[in-house]
């Protein structure tokens, strides 16, 4: 069991379920026939909850794959983002208070914090929360247009909670951003509460399943118990005391998502787009290979392995790079919570990183799949546009890919900075301070050692690079904030570049791992695979500074090649290796039993379009 851990029963519980095995078709629904499906699937799942007895997260996970495939559901914000929040930054008796009401969805919540006129820059900020000692109470408000909060999914028409982002005022003094437990609509009419104007963004590229909203405040009161109070504390008198803390303690909602996002979006997200499109280019014949033979599977084609086998590879090497951060998340997040907060500019900066990294490839490369099933894969039946939808979304929310990559950079170009000092570096960054060879160690082996060797050479040197180009701006003149901006294309790159080594290396060390000798030889070809292609795809950043030669390059090219005829007996085993159901997939062009055709000239007839009693067919005649 490389994958599942222990999932299954719980896909198999909720498989049973006739409400989310079956239903109707949601490419023949309209956008709020869309929203209202999955209110209903909502229901049903919180139900099912108390009937199996779910509590555990990891468990609901399982559940919801099935309950809400390819789709993010209102439940996304509340367990995600509402819960996690409450639960990191909230008193031990606010805890108590809301926890469990929101655990058995008593109450539904959301995460507010991007407005209208800023998302990225959190500091930039505008909804105000006023201290007021006479009531006891803060007082939330939109002051400006551009301080509407806006894009908060569950917003728009579900939640009856949410925990707002606002900047703290007492006695006329700025004390930043402070995170508060609003309640939005009333528990028994559902009405928005008096002060407060809100409602949904509209139409979007994609999760049409969820209500994102707006919410305006005019002089909005709640109680000063409502301030989460972990961290810091407003007392009764406006005194403002806080524990010594990290103020960066407050953006904790984010590491938590940024570090789920690269195993549940990009890792899920690709890994479905490459079953269905290799399954589908098992079952798709076309042209001729050999003069007045059958037509041939058009998996067998080397372009349709060279488009396809690289994502292949890339849908593991996110996939378990998406569980290592997972793992290292909640490490992490232990110590800190033990008091020993030295690891989260670290954390902060590899989520950040590989949250940019993974949802960008798996977004290309989800594109990519589909582009590889010729004319079928636009169509909607290959499930492929809505998992497309769903997976790009990752590259805004959460901290937009640029922005989290820069951040991403930040720390690099402080630890290497440090190390310039004579500080050592540990954990993901350690290589920063090893004496990195000059030489290329590949040869036509290609060890995984020396590709990540490889890797290394190229992350530490672009590292190098950028931190002197950065010197170097400032020595001429510029500065800092303008250094960083002109070295700013040059800063993403570098911490693309540490990126991909860590996941090369993430993918080495889970094959080292394997015990079967049998699954270790074919994860090491993908392994290779895709270290091989990503050397390709970036020849410039290994060449430049002579590190790899021609005839190296040349040897990587022959070994990508030679590696795809070697994977195509396992291709499909390799997919079908991810366990994904039908039901998750969504996919016509991706069944189990390959009965492709015959199932798409039936969800043809299906479609709206075709039926008689249809305006259109009045208007024809
Ligand atoms: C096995 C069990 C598994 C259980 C899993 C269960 C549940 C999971 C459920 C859900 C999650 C999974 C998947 C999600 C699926 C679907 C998602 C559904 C819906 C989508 C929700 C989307 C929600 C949102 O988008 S919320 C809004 C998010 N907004 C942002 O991300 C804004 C981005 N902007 C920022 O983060 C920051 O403002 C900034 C860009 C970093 C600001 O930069 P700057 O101004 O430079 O920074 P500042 O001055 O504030 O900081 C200076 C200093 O601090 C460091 N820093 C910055 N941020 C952090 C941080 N977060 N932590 C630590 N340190 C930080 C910064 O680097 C600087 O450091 P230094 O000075 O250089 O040392
Ligand atoms: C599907 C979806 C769901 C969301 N859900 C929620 C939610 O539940 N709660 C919530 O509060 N928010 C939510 N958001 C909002 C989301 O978090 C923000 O949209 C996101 O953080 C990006 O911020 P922005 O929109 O201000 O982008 P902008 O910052 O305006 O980005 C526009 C461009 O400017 C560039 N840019 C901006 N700043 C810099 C910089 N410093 N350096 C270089 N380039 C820069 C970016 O790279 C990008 O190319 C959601 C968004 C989406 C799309």
């Amino acid at each position: 069991m490389l994958f599942k851990g222990g999932g299954l029963p719980h896909e198999s519980l909720a498989l049973q379920e006739k409400l989310f095995g079956a239903g109707p078709d949601y490419n023949f629904m309209t956008r709020i026939e869309r929203f209202k499906n999955s209110l209903v699937r909502v229901q049903h799942f919180i139900r099912c909850c108390a009937r199996y007895n779910l509590h555990d997260h990891a468990d609901k996970k399982w559940f919801e794959g099935v309950a809400f495939p390819n789709e993010v559901s209102v439940l996304g914000p509340h367990s995600g983002m509402f819960i996690p929040t409450l639960k990191e930054q909230g008193s031990e008796e606010q805890i108590q208070k809301w926890v469990p009401q929101a655990e058995k969805h008593q109450i539904m919540g959301t995460y507010i914090q991007t407005e209208l006129g800023h998302g990225t820059f959190v500091r930039g900020l505008e909804t105000t929360a006023t201290y007021d000692p006479k009531t006891e109470e803060f007082i939330l408000n939109s002051p400006t247009l551009t301080s509407i909060k806006w894009w908060p999914g569950g917003l728009g028409r579900t939640c009856n909670f949410g925990i707002v982002m606002a900047l703290l005022y007492i006695d006329g003094k700025n004390y930043g951003m402070h995170p508060f437990v609003v309640q939005l609509r009333s528990l028994k009419t559902h009405e928005p509460l008096p002060g407060l104007t809100m409602g949904d963004i509209g139409p979007k590229f994609g999760f049409d399943t969820v209500d994102n909203g707006y919410l305006q405040f005019n002089h909005f009161g709640i109680p000063r118990e409502n301030m989460l109070m972990k961290y810091c504390q407003v007392l009764k008198n406006g005194t403002y005391t806080k524990q010594t803390r990290n103020p960066k303690f407050s953006y904790g909602a984010m590491i938590f998502v940024r570090s789920m996002v690269v195993y549940e979006v990009a890792g899920q997200g690709l890994a479905k787009a490459c079953t269905i499109a290799i399954r589908y280019s098992a079952i798709r014949r076309q042209s001729e290979l050999k003069k007045s033979r059958p037509e041939p599977q058009i998996l067998d084609y080397q372009t349709q392995q060279y488009k396809l086998f690289p994502l292949l590879a890339l849908a593991y090497a996110v996939w378990f790079t998406g569980v290592r951060m997972k793992e290292i998340y909640f490490m992490v997040n232990n110590e800190i919570k033990q008091g020993h907060t030295e690891r989260l500019p670290e954390l902060h900066a590899i989520s950040s990183g590989l949250k940019a990294f993974t949802t960008s490839m798996a977004s290309w490369g989800i594109e990519r799949c589909r582009l590889a099933c010729g004319g079928h894969g636009y169509s909607a039946a290959s499930g492929l546009p809505k998992i497309y939808v769903n997976a790009t979304g990752g590259c805004t929310y959460e901290g937009e890919n640029t922005v989290m990559l820069l951040q991403c950079a930040r720390f690099l170009m402080n630890i290497y900075g440090g190390v310039k000092n004579g500080r050592r570096p540990s954990g993901s960054v350690n290589y920063l301070g090893e004496r990195i060879s000059s030489r290329c160690t590949l040869t036509s082996e290609f060890t995984l050692k020396s590709l990540a060797d490889a890797f290394k050479h190229r992350a530490a040197r672009m590292i190098k690079e950028a931190s002197e180009r950065l010197n170097r701006l400032q020595a001429s003149g510029n500065d800092p904030e303008d250094s960083w901006n002109l070295n700013s294309v040059v800063l993403t790159k570098a911490a693309e570049a540490h990126c991909h080594y860590y996941m090369v290396l993430v993918f080495e060390s889970v094959v080292e791992s394997v015990e079967d000798n049998c699954v270790k030889d074919i994860l090491r070809q993908l392994c290779q695979l895709l270290a091989l292609c990503g050397i390709q795809e970036n020849s410039g950043d290994f060449i430049q500074d002579g590190f790899l030669n021609n005839d190296q390059l040349e040897l990587v090219k022959q070994k990508q090649l030679s590696l795809l005829s070697e994977i195509r007996p396992n291709a499909v085993l390799l997919v079908d290796a991810f366990e994904f159901h039908d039901v998750q997939l969504g996919s016509i062009l991706g069944r189990f039993d390959g009965n492709v055709y015959e199932n798409l000239f039936k969800w043809a007839k299906k479609t709206p379009l075709n039926k008689p009693e249809d305006l259109i067919h009045r208007l024809l005649r």
